[in-house]
């Protein structure tokens, strides 16, 4: 298959609740849907996921831009596609920039199911149609608040809990929940925000049975976390250290973690996505999907793959309510007794909202094959 054409629509969707995390609160969440049209007129969606703020990784949606127009674009537009496991390989001239380089290598993904007429579910491994899903809370230092928060997420049916922590906010708010929900599968979820010399602090956490802690310290320490597990019953997860196959053998190799949260986005798109899971399920490291506050094509995306039955962990997958006011499909998707439903029909599965796109996004064409020449 041919791109004959590359279009984005640039959004800001202000977020229901902000969400305060170790290094800064997001209230707005802005990305981009990028649409890839190819010659018979099927189309493919990806949204273009970094934060504004080069605070969660380096990239940020300004950068990831100018990456995808001048960079990736020149590298994919006068090829033909046979199979879309090769765009990685293809994107190899340009390091790093994994979420500029998934925001399409996805949509061409969802193109090309479609083109195949399946829907893109039919490429993973033993996948489910319902999937029991998690909620990630922010930074909530009142709390009674915090207790109320989870009782209600309890409530919706959310499975899992994460908490977002902080030095200063950790071992009470844990420990209070630990009190009032005995029982519920909780984690916390650091941000970087630690250094090795909280090692002894840290190791408090080990008293309330945590399914696993997430990224405690710097985004590239492999180090410091293999020296923090191997000191801690806990698992400890990497999410910011794990941009790719490698860093998850690295990772894995050097005994830094025994989990890892996998974001499409982050590890550059599905290929590379689709490489871990089977590496995790090789060496028996626990996987599961995080989450980037995708809107609904992103997460029509994060529902397929985490649907695979190697991701058994309950994702970082919550209904498009918790996040957003509105949303740019049709159906946005929500949990119904405690679970969410996989869409079907062709590649995501979802309609979009042009009506919605037309009134809140700004419309940008990206390239356009000039049958002249
Ligand atoms: O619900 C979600 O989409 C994930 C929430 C989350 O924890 C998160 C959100 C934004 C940036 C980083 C993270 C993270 O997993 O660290
Ligand atoms: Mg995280």
């Amino acid at each position: 298959m041919r791109l004959t054409k590359i279009e984005s629509y640039c959004l800001r969707l202000p977020l229901v609740t902000p969400f305060e995390t170790s290094y800064g609160t997001l209230t707005t969440k802005a990305f981009d849907l990028i649409i890839v049209t190819d010659e018979l007129g099927n189309q493919g969606y990806g949204e273009l996921l970094p934060f504004e703020q080069p605070d969660y990784l380096e990239e940020t949606l300004a950068t990831a831009r100018i990456i995808l127009t001048d960079h990736l674009l020149p590298l994919l537009t006068d090829r033909l596609i046979e199979h879309p496991q090769k765009i990685n390989d293809w994107f190899l001239p340009v390091r790093g920039n994994q979420m500029a380089k998934a925001s399409i290598e996805t949509a061409i993904w969802d193109l090309y199911a479609k083109r195949q007429g399946k829907s893109i579910s039919h490429y993973f491994k033993k996948t489910r149609l319902q999937l029991p899903v998690g909620i990630s809370l922010g930074v909530e230092t009142n709390l009674n608040k915090l207790v109320t928060t989870v009782e209600q997420a309890v409530a919706k049916g959310y499975q899992r809990v994460k908490l977002k922590i902080k030095p200063g906010y950790d071992i009470e708010p844990v420990k209070r929940l630990r009190q009032q929900f005995p029982q519920l599968p909780l984690m916390v979820d650091a941000n970087s925000a630690y250094q090795v010399t909280d090692i002894p602090h840290l190791k408090k956490l080990d008293a309330y049975q945590l399914a696993m802690i997430e990224q405690p310290f710097a985004v590239n320490d492999l180090l410091d976390h293999r020296h923090l597990q191997q000191q801690l019953a806990t698992p400890i997860c990497l999410d910011e250290n794990i941009r790719s196959l490698k860093d998850c053998q690295l990772a894995d190799q050097l005994g830094s973690c025994r989990s890892i949260n996998l974001k499409i986005s982050r590890v550059g798109g599905l290929t590379e996505a689709l490489k871990i899971v089977d590496y995790c399920q090789q060496q028996q490291l626990m996987v599961w999907l995080g989450g980037m506050f995708e809107a609904g094509v992103g997460r029509a995306l994060n529902l397929h793959f985490a649907s695979q039955e190697a991701l058994a962990f309950p994702g970082d997958l919550s209904a498009s309510e918790r996040y957003f006011h509105e949303d740019i499909i049709t159906s946005p998707f929500s949990l119904v007794d405690g679970f969410m439903t996989v869409p079907t029909g062709l590649g995501l599965g979802i309609t979009l909202d042009w009506a919605q796109l037309n009134k809140l996004g700004r419309y940008r064409l990206l390239y356009q094959e000039n049958r002249h020449q």
